[in-house]
C-alpha cells in the first residue's frame, strides 16, 4: 500500500499541530523542556513516541506492522497484533480477574489513560457490569477515599483563591472545544455528606456517562470541582486531603466564585456551554438553578434530572395499578434537592393534565427529618409551603405512614434503613401494590433493600432504588427492581441540549425526557418488577431522549444553531461518538500470519489464574 507517513498520521486522526511540533502544543513541549533543563536524559526523548501513546489515539496491539513501521514505533509491542474484538476480551478478561470494585475502578482508570477508545467501547459494551464501578456504589468509595487513590488531572481544580482568574485556569484545559462542564463544590456527595475537592470524583464518574451512555465525545467534556473548603472535620484531618484546608467559604464570597465560574464558562468557551451542576448542598443547590436557568444553558442534576427519572417511574406506577397520579397519595421522606425536584415536576405534571395547583398539592406529603411537614411548623421554607398539611405535627415517619396511607413512598433522605420492617408492612396492609423508591446512594444509604422491600410487602411491592440491587426470589418469583436514577436522563438530555446548542434549559425538557424514558419501559420490564428499562438499555434510552429534546429545543427557537437541521435524527447520529478505531491498515506486513485461538474466558481463566474451582476446594480443606 502506498501511503505515506503523514497521510497516516493524518488518517489517525492526528492534528496538525501536534505532529508538526515535538511534544504536542508549542507550549507543554518548550514548559517540558524547562522543567527537564538539567536532565540530559529527559531531552533525548523521541517524540513521535508521545503521539503514539496518546490515550486518544494509541492502538497498542492494535496497530497493525505497517502501522508501527510508518509511524516509527516497531519494537515497542511484541510482534503479534490483536484485534479491536480481542482487546475487549482482553479488557474483560482483566476486568473479571480483579474482585475488589474499587481495584476494578483503578483498573478501568488506568486503561482510559492507555487506550480511551477501548475504555468507552468496554464501557458502552458492558454497561450493566461496569455501571455499579463507574457510578454508583463505587463513585461512592472513589470519592471517600480520593486523597489516597488520587493519580493524576482528570478535571479543573478551581479554588477560591482563584478569584479573579477563573479564565486563566479554564484556559489551562488541554482541549479547547468544551461543550459541556459538570461541576461541583463537593457540597453534598451522593449521600455521603460534605466531601470538599474529594467530589472530583462524581464530576468524571458523571461525565464517564455523557459518553458511554449519551455517546457524546470525551474531548468536548470537562469535570470541574469548585473548591470553596470542607466543614468535614475528618477531611480537614487527613493528611492525604488533597483540598483546600479550610472551612468552606460560604456568603457573598462564595457566591461571587460561582459567578465568575458562570461568566468565564461562557468567555472561554463559548455562550452555549453545558454546565451540569451537581451535588451542592440543598439550599445552594436551589439558589444557583433559579438564579441561572433562563440565562445561561445549565441544568441541576439532583433537582431537574432526579425529577426527571422518577416522573418516569410514576408513570410506570400509573400503567402497573391501573390508578391516575392524582388518585395516589405521595409519602416524600426528606425534604431536600432530589424530594423537592421530584415533586415539583409532579405538580407540574398534574397541572398540565389540567388540575388545579391546590388540588395537586394535596395529596403530595412531605416529612423531613423533624417530622411531617405542617402548617404549624414556623419560618417553613418556601418551597416546602404549598405541601405542608393542615394538621397535627407527627415526629416518626412510621406513624406519618400509618396516617396518610401513601400509596407511593419515595426516600431521598441518605439514611441508611429508614424504610424499616413496620413502614413496609403498613404500606402493605393499605395497598394492594405500593411503590417505593429507595433513591438514596451509594448503596449503604438506600432506605432499604430489594430484599427488605419485597420481605416486608409479601412480594408485592413495586420497588426501585438509586444504586443497582440484584434481583431477589420471593414466593418462586424472581423480582427485578428498577434503577431508579438520574443517569437514566442526565446523558440524553445533555445529549440533545448541547448538539442542539440550547441558550437555556425549559422545565418541559425534564417532562419530556420522563415520558421518553417510561415510554422505553416495557410490559416484560413491569412485569419482572421494573418500573425503568434494563440498564443494558441505557444507551438507546439517552439516543431516544436526546433526539425528543433536541427536537424540542429546535421547535421553540432556543437554539444557537443556524441553520438548524432538516433531519434531526440525522444530525445527531453523525455528532456521537465513535469508540471504534478508524482508518486501520490491513495487516499486510512480514511476518507470518499466526494461528488464532478462539476467545473462551474459561481458558483464558484457567490459564493466568489457575483452576478457580480447585483453588477453592483447597481453601475449603485448608480452613477445616
Ligand atoms: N437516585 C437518584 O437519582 C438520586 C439520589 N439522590 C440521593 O438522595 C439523597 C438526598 O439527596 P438531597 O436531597 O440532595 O440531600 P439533602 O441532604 O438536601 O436532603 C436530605 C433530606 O432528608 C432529610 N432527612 C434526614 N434524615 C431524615 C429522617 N430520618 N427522616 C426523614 N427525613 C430525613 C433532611 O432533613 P434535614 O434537612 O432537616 O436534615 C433533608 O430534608 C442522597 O443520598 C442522594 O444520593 C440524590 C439525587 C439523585
Ligand atoms: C445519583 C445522584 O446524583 C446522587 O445520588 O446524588
Ligand atoms: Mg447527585
Amino acid at each position: 500500500m502506498n501511503i505515506s507517513r503523514l497521510n497516516l498520521i493524518k488518517c489517525l486522526g492526528f492534528r496538525r499541530s501536534m505532529y508538526l511540533s515535538p511534544l504536542g502544543p508549542a507550549y507543554p513541549w518548550q514548559y517540558c523542556k524547562r522543567l527537564t533543563h538539567n536532565n540530559p536524559h529527559t531531552d533525548c526523548i523521541r517524540p513521535s513516541l508521545h503521539t503514539v501513546l496518546d490515550t486518544r489515539f494509541n492502538k497498542g496491539l492494535a496497530f497493525t506492522m505497517k502501522e508501527r513501521q510508518l509511524l516509527g514505533v516497531n519494537g515497542l509491542w511484541p510482534c503479534s497484533t490483536r484485534s479491536p474484538d480481542e482487546q475487549l476480551f482482553g479488557i474483560r478478561a482483566n476486568f473479571e480477574a480483579r474482585k475488589d470494585p474499587i481495584v476494578k475502578y483503578s483498573y478501568l482508570q488506568a486503561l482510559r489513560g492507555r487506550h480511551e477508545r477501548l475504555y468507552f467501547r468496554f464501557l458502552s459494551e458492558y454497561t450493566e457490569l461496569v455501571l455499579p464501578i463507574i457510578y454508583t456504589p463505587t463513585v461512592g468509595t472513589v470519592c471517600s477515599t480520593f486523597g489516597l487513590i488520587f493519580r493524576s488531572p482528570v478535571g479543573l481544580y478551581i479554588t477560591i483563591y482563584d478569584r479573579g482568574h477563573i479564565v486563566e485556569v479554564l484556559q489551562n484545559w488541554r482541549e479547547t472545544n468544551i461543550r459541556a462542564i459538570c461541576v461541583t463544590d463537593g457540597g453534598r456527595i451522593l449521600g455521603l455528606g460534605d466531601l470538599g475537592a474529594s467530589g472530583m470524583g462524581i464530576s468524571t464518574g458523571k461525565l464517564a456517562l455523557y459518553t458511554a451512555l449519551g455517546g457524546i465525545p470525551p474531548n468536548l467534556l470537562l469535570a470541574v470541582a469548585l473548591d470553596v473548603g470542607t466543614d468535614n472535620e475528618q477531611l480537614l484531618a487527613d493528611p492525604l486531603y488533597v483540598g483546600a484546608r479550610i472551612k468552606r467559604v460560604k456568603g457573598p464570597e462564595y457566591d461571587d466564585l460561582v459567578q465568575e465560574f458562570m461568566d468565564a464558562v461562557v468567555e472561554v468557551f463559548g455562550p452555549d456551554t453545558f454546565i451540569h451542576f451537581e451535588d451542592f448542598a440543598t439550599p445552594n443547590a436551589f439558589k444557583f438553578i433559579r438564579k441561572y436557568q433562563h440565562c445561561f444553558s445549565c441544568f441541576n442534576d439532583d433537582i431537574q434530572g432526579t425529577g426527571s427519572s422518577v416522573l418516569a417511574g410514576f408513570l410506570g406506577v400509573e400503567k402497573v395499578t391501573n390508578h391516575k397520579l392524582n388518585e395516589h397519595v405521595f409519602l416524600f421522606a426528606g425534604a431536600g434537592s432530589a424530594s423537592m425536584g421530584i415533586a415539583n415536576l409532579l405538580v407540574k405534571e398534574l397541572m398540565d393534565r389540567g388540575i388545579k395547583e391546590e388540588d395537586a398539592c394535596k395529596n403530595i406529603y412531605v416529612h423531613e427529618a423533624g417530622g411531617l411537614v405542617t402548617q404549624n411548623i414556623p419560618n417553613l421554607v418556601e418551597d416546602l409551603k404549598r405541601f405542608a398539611k393542615k394538621m397535627d405535627p407527627i415526629a416518626k415517619l412510621e406513624d406519618t405512614v400509618e396516617k396518610i396511607k401513601p400509596s407511593i413512598l419515595v426516600g431521598a433522605t441518605g439514611v441508611g434503613n429508614l424504610f424499616n420492617e413496620q413502614v413496609l408492612r403498613s404500606l402493605a396492609k393499605n395497598h394492594k401494590q405500593p411503590a417505593v423508591f429507595a433513591l438514596s446512594n451509594p448503596t449503604s444509604k438506600s432506605e432499604c433493600t430489594a430484599e427488605q422491600a419485597y420481605k416486608f410487602t409479601e412480594g408485592r411491592v413495586i420497588f426501585s432504588a438509586g444504586s443497582p440491587f440484584p434481583p431477589v426470589l420471593i414466593n418462586e418469583k424472581r423480582l427485578t427492581p428498577g434503577q431508579a436514577n438520574n443517569c437514566l436522563v442526565y446523558p440524553g438530555i445533555a445529549l440533545g441540549v448541547l448538539s442542539a446548542h440550547a441558550r437555556y434549559v425549559p422545565d418541559e425538557v425534564y417532562t419530556i425526557a420522563a415520558y421518553t424514558l417510561a415510554n422505553y419501559t416495557t410490559e416484560e420490564n413491569r412485569k419482572a418488577g421494573s418500573l425503568y428499562p434494563a440498564i443494558k438499555d441505557a444507551n438507546d434510552v439517552a439516543f431516544a431522549i436526546g433526539l425528543n429534546v433536541a427536537k424540542y429545543i429546535f421547535k421553540k427557537n432556543l437554539s444557537n444553531l443556524h441553520p438548524i437541521p432538516e433531519d434531526v435524527c440525522e444530525y445527531l447520529s453523525g455528532f456521537l461518538y465513535r469508540p471504534h478505531y478508524e482508518h486501520t491498515l490491513p495487516n499486510t506486513w512480514e511476518y507470518p500470519k499466526f494461528q488464532s485461538v478462539p476467545l473462551d474466558s474459561e481458558t483464558v481463566v484457567k490459564t493466568y489464574l489457575g483452576d478457580i474451582k480447585d483453588k477453592k476446594g483447597e481453601e475449603q480443606k485448608a480452613q477445616k
